[in-house]
């Protein structure tokens, strides 16, 4: 059997885990608000019309952070259609879509949805058809405590406090074709820079994020974010990646070496973003923002063109399978990786649309298998992630070329001593043996070996089968001595908890 091993040592530290690693995405997209968090004549609806079998799920889920309300839906969206008294919001065209928005769930309904979630919002403007000025007015609406016009517009909607918002993306893929407001690199940064220096006059604590490219592939990648960073630098905290993949041309080696392609690109940003700190002689870091990521069977979508103006239309509800869930716990991997720069990380979407949960209107909400490998970091990556300097067989793909067969990091949570590994085995046929040297814990033993792995990697979770798909407890992990020896099916994830003490 194939052989890799790593090393788990407390004084190789890549950085702590930041909480907002484990952030999600609710946009105004098919079924993502409608009928996915919010379907007020739903059984299980509370008083304020938000599904609380979709709350649960994502307590379960362990989201910490939600970007809202889009996505491309954002780039020609009014907040303002989206406050005040329900029955007098206007029902508007919704361009990025194709689908008509009744506004019936707006800023408000969000932020109380997101306390009763107990995550933290993180609000994206429109700068594709709106400005600096609209910008301004919605900060005043969203965190002005109140005795001006539109703070106390906020209070006369029945919203004494402000919401406190301190993070706040700066539009959303502006460098794409397809957004309404598309601009160019230099366009963008200007006015992004003029939003931002205006927003920290307001606030100098809030934490700004500039749009990065919507994907790796686009011509202008590393361009647009030099540029916009030349402009943007003194003014913003962070930079914005995208990046979705696509498992529908069968090429399975490739698709399970996804991360890899991940982690190009974060190491692209993280030096494009240096670069231009080196050119302004500025010691400030910009962190990224990865707050769009997932797998998606983008190839399948038909477009945009496909839609005609439905509210809440079934629209990329994707289902993921085994090797899905697998790539989803790798492109976690390898976040963790970069613990030192990523400081907040979005999967796209939360509910139905290219999401862990899903939901039947009227009916039940369910987790797909994506939703396991989340769950399980967000739970217990704690601490700091430690690097781990795999030593792997390789697997040579199509598109990435040589690939280790073995994705790992680690986690140190100093507070209770437990180490947790988590790992993929991206080998289609072979089982994995892993050693890890643990030399530095010689009394840990394992708690806890998780894995996720189906003789059936294309099996899925359905609503009439629900929990087909699961992480399941495996035997014969052991750790003895500081060593610890372990099995990775083919195609699997796992995730190893190790107490220390
Ligand atoms: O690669 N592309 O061609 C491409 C096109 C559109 C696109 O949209 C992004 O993904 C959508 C779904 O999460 C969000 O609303 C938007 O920000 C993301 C990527």
């Amino acid at each position: 059997m194939p052989t890799a091993r790593l090393t788990v040592d407390p004084g190789f530290r890549i950085g702590a885990v930041d909480r907002r690693l484990f952030g999600s995405f609710v946009e105004h997209m098919g079924r993502s608000v409608y009928t996915g968090v919010f379907e007020p004549d739903h059984p299980a609806a509370d008083e304020d019309g938000f599904r609380t079998d979709v709350l649960d799920l994502v307590r379960e889920l362990g989201v910490t952070l939600v970007r809202y309300p889009g996505g491309n839906f954002v780039s020609n969206y009014r907040w303002e259609d989206g406050v005040g008294p329900a029955d007098r919001r206007p029902t508007r065209l919704d361009l990025a879509w194709r689908s008509v928005e009744s506004n019936a769930f707006g800023l408000n309904e969000f932020m109380a949805w997101a306390a009763k979630a107990g995550i933290e919002p993180m609000m994206a403007l429109n700068l594709g058809t709106r400005g600096t000025s609209e910008a301004l007015d919605l900060l005043e609406y969203t965190n002005h405590p109140g005795g001006t016009a539109l703070s106390d517009l906020r209070r006369s909607h029945g919203v004494a406090d402000p919401h406190g918002v301190r993070l706040w993306c700066l539009g959303n893929e502006l460098d794409g074709p397809w957004q309404m407001g598309h601009k160019t690199a230099a366009e963008y940064g200007r006015l992004a820079a003029e939003t931002a220096r205006a927003m920290k006059r307001f606030d100098p604590g809030l934490e700004l994020v500039a749009c990065g490219s919507s994907n790796a592939y686009i011509d202008t990648f590393a361009s647009w974010e030099a540029t916009v960073l030349e402009h943007t630098y003194p003014f913003v905290d962070y930079v914005s990646l995208h990046a979705y993949y696509d498992p529908t041309d069968r090429d399975t080696d490739s698709f399970l070496a996804s991360a890899a392609e991940m982690d190009r690109m974060i190491d692209a940003i993280v030096s494009t973003a240096d670069h231009v700190g080196a050119k302004l002689r500025d010691r400030k870091k910009i962190k990224l923002s990865f707050d769009e990521w997932n797998v998606w069977y983008q190839s399948r979508f038909g477009g945009e063109d496909s839609l005609d103006w439905q509210p809440a239309p079934r629209l990329i509800e994707d289902v993921y399978d085994v090797t899905d869930a697998v790539v989803v716990g790798s492109l976690l991997i390898t976040l963790l990786r970069h613990a030192d720069r990523v400081g907040a990380a979005c999967q796209a979407q939360l509910a139905n649309v290219i999401a862990p949960i899903m939901t039947e209107p009227g009916g039940p909400a369910w987790r797909q298998t994506i939703f396991h490998p989340f769950a399980q970091t967000a739970r217990h990556a704690r601490g700091t992630v430690l690097r781990v300097e795999p030593d792997s067989p390789v697997i040579e793909t199509e598109r990435y070329g040589e690939v280790p067969a073995l994705w790992a990091t680690a986690t140190h949570d100093e507070e209770s001593g437990e180490i947790v590994l988590f790992a993929v085995n991206r080998d289609r046929t072979s089982p994995l043996a892993l050693t890890a040297d643990l030399r530095p814990f010689p009394r840990a033993r394992v708690v806890e070996h998780l894995v996720l792995a189906d003789d059936d990697p294309g099996a899925v979770n359905t609503a009439e089968r629900p929990d087909r798909v699961r992480p399941r407890p495996v035997d014969g992990t052991e750790a003895c001595d500081g060593a610890l020896t372990a099995q990775l099916p083919p195609v699997s994830w796992s995730m190893m908890r190790l107490a220390t003490r």
